[in-house]
């Protein structure tokens, strides 16, 4: 197989997307995966999931036949490399063992994932990764069943209530240690409508933990105008506003805008105390209604200690774009008396801008005397961020 995985810095791991199913429930004229769900195929939405990934993954796609050379034109976009394609199977099994075949010694998780969870978003990829590692056993999410479940005879009868609290509806993508999988497959002798059921009657642990609404398969009609009108609430730009203070530590280096100012007092904090990208943090993470700095970068996190604030724009802008927004612009005030910041003020704006992929300004002011920056005893600074849907 094509393997870009970087092993050092985790599990080598690979997904297989199956995409060969006709889609018959779903009735359109094109098999199902190659249906457009505003704008691109579910296929093209799930490769761009696993893309955005944590996790460095390898991608396998299983399509119909005829379809080989549009799901690699897909993949080279997407990937920006040649991706594994193979013909699919007669039902889904068949299609995942075909998938399973390219695979080669090296791989340690396994990820199975269908193309027709388009909507799946890529941190349920890294979560069943981090589960699979964890447990050394398969995992599935799932999520609660929320409708009272009747076992019915073929004549309607009512025969009894389903205890629906032993009940998990489960999704993909269903992860699972490597060898354990390929175990599974090579000894299947019963037709299963999931991997997990093949690696249970395999004699292994499976586990479930807690999935994402947003992974429900596209199989009807009216599950296909769901995830329209899902994407259609989400395609308005949003905006973000952030602040974020800190005092001077005479001590201290000064970074405030991603540079670095010699000869000027410092800013106390955990990490470098730029406020500047620090504002910038909580106007993206707002926008894009990923929480705030605090939530995400924890103070009790040794590897923030003394970080610049370039590494947590950077992770910013990753959990940005892996929640479906690309940056459309920033713009921030700094407050303060010093440093002086016009004479830099291009360069900080090139800075940061290249760190965001996106433009960023950056204006400066003084209060007058008031308050504790008018004293010289901080500095301050105010953000916001136009964040729009789509990659
Ligand atoms: N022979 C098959 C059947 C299914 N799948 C894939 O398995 C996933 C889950 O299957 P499902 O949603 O049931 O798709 P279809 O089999 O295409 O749907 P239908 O049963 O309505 O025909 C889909 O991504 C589908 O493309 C596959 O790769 N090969
Ligand atoms: C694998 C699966 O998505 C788990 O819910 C599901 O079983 C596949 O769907 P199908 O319609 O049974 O093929």
């Amino acid at each position: 197989m094509t393997s870009t995985a970087d092993s050092t810095s985790g599990p080598r791991v690979a997904v297989v997307i199956v995409a060969a199913g006709s889609g018959t429930r779903l009735g359109a004229d094109v098999p199902k995966a190659f249906v457009t769900l505003a704008g691109q195929s579910l296929l093209e939405r799930s490769l761009h999931a696993v893309r955005g990934m944590r996790h460095a993954a390898d991608p396998v796609v299983v399509v119909p036949a005829d379809r080989m050379d549009e799901a690699r034109r897909l993949g080279f976009e997407i990937f920006g490399r040649l991706i594994d394609v193979l013909p699919g199977g007669g039902t889904r099994q068949r299609s995942v063992q075909e998938g399973l075949s390219l695979l080669d010694d090296g791989t340690e998780v396994i990820l199975v994932h269908d193309a027709a969870r388009a909507l799946t978003p890529s941190a349920l990829f890294d979560r069943v990764v981090e589960a699979v590692v964890e447990g050394g056993h398969g995992i599935v999410p799932g999520l609660p069943v929320s409708d009272t479940i009747k076992r019915v005879g073929g004549d309607g009868e009512v025969h009894e209530t389903v205890d629906r609290s032993q009940l998990a509806a489960v999704q993909t993508p269903q992860g699972f240690p490597a060898a354990q999988l390929l175990a599974a497959y090579a000894a299947a002798e019963t037709e299963e409508t999931d991997d997990a059921g093949l690696v249970a009657a395999a004699g292994h642990a499976v586990t479930v933990i807690p999935g994402d609404a947003h992974a429900f398969k596209i199989t009807t009609p009216w599950d296909l105008r769901r995830a329209e009108e899902l994407l259609a609430g989400a395609s308005l730009p949003r905006v973000g506003f952030g602040t974020d203070t800190h005092g001077f530590d005479a001590s201290a280096e000064l970074w405030v805008a991603g540079l670095y100012w010699p000869g000027e007092p410092g800013l106390a904090g955990h990490s470098d105390g730029d406020v500047v990208a620090h504002a910038i943090v909580d106007a993206l993470l707002s926008a894009a209604g990923l929480g705030d700095i605090g939530t995400i970068f924890g103070t009790g996190d040794p590897r923030l200690a003394g970080a610049h604030g370039s590494v947590f724009l950077e992770e910013t802008r990753r959990l940005v774009e892996e929640a479906g927004f690309r940056i459309g612009n920033v713009s921030v005030q700094l407050v303060g008396n010093r440093p002086r910041f016009s004479t830099r003020r291009r360069e900080a704006e090139d800075t940061l801008a290249s760190v965001l992929g996106a433009p960023v300004t950056v204006s400066a002011t003084t209060t007058d005397g008031l308050g504790f920056t008018g004293r010289g005893e901080g500095l301050a600074a105010f953000a916001t961020a136009l964040v729009v849907p789509g990659r």
